[in-house]
């Protein structure tokens, strides 16, 4: 938790480039405010003074007419300040949280299983608000407060000298009680948001997973794990208050003793004729007028240390820099593509190998089941295919290509990846199937559709192509999830596709169903395919069993089908 919270904030200002004419606008209004701020004192020291003197009525109503205007001048500056730093504050964070947004989508799976979406959604748009309010509190009050309390005391200069000597200590003890106290609140606010976030990424996974919780009876449970992190999320958010309340307080109390010291200082001088009545009052007025934005300043860090919090959390987000693929230019020949593995050993942290010498070469439009006991190391082989990890050793090849040099986006056009997990869009069927790609021609949305064997299914829909599928819309069976995932991938038309465990979540009838458009999918293309069930492998040419690691069996599925010493045979005969 170092550094202060000025600091952290400081890689705020980077969004701020783009913001010329706002920054431009607050850089005229700020001072304005604060010279309108510093001259009305003055004003009304001149009327107090020209009345006791008995001055001609024109000029105190001249005086008075100023007055009036400089107190509307404020009033409108004001107002157009907060306005611009509002405006401001908003352009600013909105284009961090679209940064978060296009950072977070390019994260693999492993960075997701790090940060529950809960704690990301705190994250991405918790912190970010948090920081909106700041920012313009910190345009206006931070520095505009700063300004002010210079010119305040520049202001008692030009009145008295003695005066500035009176309030400058004050002023300058004032800030550095201030830069002696920020940060000291950070930690504590900083294990307050932590807090707050894994309450909100639990509430998340509870919420999601509401009907396997009542169904098993873990209710009761969740309701008591719930009240442990509510109660220390209550325990932190007090120790925080309690720290970042001090200093208000002493700043509070230390200002009402500068006023004290203000009005015996003028009475003093006022009674030794060195000083007149409008003067003594106007030195009152600054007196009043320093105790704002020294207070404002103060009770602000509050909101600065929870802000700095949020940009270190933010920060520690964006530092997550393991790309979800490959980052290479290289680009895969049209037509048919084959695959190749050679001698992969691959481990997901220093440790223990999860493949091991693993190896294997696909020809164009050859098909590959792979099976094995769970943990075996399947799903890691079809990852790294898809170019989501990098083999320790060895070398991983789609196309003749090694996968490491490929470009991302020409990678993902040539092989796709079907897994047991299908994310239904809150959204229409169509930009189900297209992703949101508007360029997509309904007679392909159809034809792949018809591929999938949804057509009945699709037709038989309100409003056909432009339902709204998804949460809180028209819902999906397991089976017709798993068939939309399949049509995704028909209306790519891919050259390899990579299916791991598709079927695993549907009972063996609907298993059934899927097999013909599972057949017509793989039917001329590169395939691996990862299954539990040995049965269901049945559209594939050859069979891969791994064991912890390791390549135990590989070959042509009739002939190990058929041979009963083979590993493949002992699968097929347990089911
Ligand atoms: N993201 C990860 N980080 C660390 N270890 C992982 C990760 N994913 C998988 N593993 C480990 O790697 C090993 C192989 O996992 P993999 O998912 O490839 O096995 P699998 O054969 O597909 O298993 P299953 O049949 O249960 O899906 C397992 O021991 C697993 O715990």
């Amino acid at each position: 938790m170092a550094g202060s919270p000025l600091r952290q904030l400081s890689v705020l200002f980077r969004y701020l480039r783009g913001e010329r004419p706002s920054v431009l606008l607050l850089a005229v209004l700020v001072p304005l405010g604060i010279g309108l701020q510093l001259v009305a004192p003055q004003m009304l020291r001149r009327f107090i003074d020209h009345t006791l003197s008995r001055s001609p009525s024109d000029l105190l109503l001249a005086v008075a007419a100023w007055y009036l205007a400089a107190a509307l001048g404020l009033l409108v500056v004001t107002i157009g300040c907060d306005a611009v730093a509002a405006r401001l504050a908003w352009r600013t964070t909105n284009r961090l949280r679209a940064d978060l947004v296009a950072h977070c989508l390019r994260r693999p799976s492993r960075f997701y299983q790090r940060y529950p979406p809960g704690e990301l959604v705190d994250r991405v748009d918790g912190d970010v608000t948090r920081l909106a309010a700041v920012m313009s509190a910190l345009l206006l009050e931070v520095l505009a407060q700063m300004l002010l309390v210079v010119g305040i005391l520049g202001a008692l200069f030009q009145l008295d000298w003695r005066l500035a000597l009176v309030f400058a200590p004050f002023a300058l003890g004032t800030l550095l009680l201030l830069r002696r106290l920020v940060g000291k609140a950070m930690p504590f606010v900083a294990a307050r948001q932590t807090a707050s976030a894994e309450l909100l990424g639990f509430l998340e996974e509870r919420l999601a997973g509401a009907e396997d919780l009542r169904t098993n009876g873990a209710s009761a449970h969740t309701l008591r794990a719930l009240e442990t992190r509510q109660t220390d999320l209550y325990l932190k958010a007090r120790r925080a208050a309690r720290v970042s309340v001090r200093w208000p307080a002493t700043v509070q109390g230390l200002s009402t003793v500068s006023v004290v010291l203000a009005l015996g200082v003028s009475v003093w001088l006022h009674g030794r004729g060195q000083l007149s009545t409008g003067t003594a009052f106007a030195c009152l007025s600054y007196a009043m007028l320093l105790r704002r934005p020294l207070l404002a300043v103060t009770t602000r860090f509050h909101d600065l240390e929870g802000a700095a919090v949020s940009v270190q959390r933010l920060q520690e987000l964006l530092r997550q820099d393991d790309d979800v693929g490959p980052t290479g230019t290289r680009h895969l020949p049209a037509g048919p593509l084959g695959a190749r593995l050679d001698r992969v050993s691959f481990s997901y942290d220093p440790g223990e190998p999860v493949l091991r010498d693993v190896s294997f070469r696909l020809r164009p439009g050859e098909r590959l089941g792979i099976v094995g006991r769970t943990g075996s190391g399947k799903s890691t082989v079809v990852r790294l295919l898809f170019g989501l990890h990098q083999p320790v050793s060895g070398g991983v090849s789609v196309g003749g290509q090694d996968v490491a040099g490929l470009d991302t986006r020409a990678l993902r056009s040539r092989v796709a990846l079907v897994t047991q997990e299908v994310q239904v869009f809150h959204a229409t069927l169509r930009e189900n199937l297209t992703f949101f790609d508007h360029s997509v021609d309904d007679r392909r949305v159809c034809a792949a559709l018809e591929e999938a064997g949804l057509t009945d299914w699709w037709r038989e829909l309100p409003d056909g192509l432009d339902t709204v599928l998804g949460t809180g819309a028209r819902g999906m069976s397991a089976g017709e999830e798993q068939l939309l995932a399949l049509a995704r991938v028909f209306l790519r038309d891919p050259a390899v596709v990579l299916m791991d465990e598709p079927t695993a979540r549907l009972d063996p009838h609907t298993e059934r169903l899927l097999m013909p458009a599972m057949e017509r999918l793989l039917e001329g293309r590169t395939a691996v395919v990862v299954q539990h069930r040995p049965h269901a492998l049945r559209h594939v040419d050859r069979i891969l069993v791994l064991d912890a690691g390791t390549v135990v069996e590989h070959g042509e599925q009739t002939v190990l089908a058929a041979d009963p010493t083979s590993r493949f045979h002992e699968l097929l005969r347990a089911g």
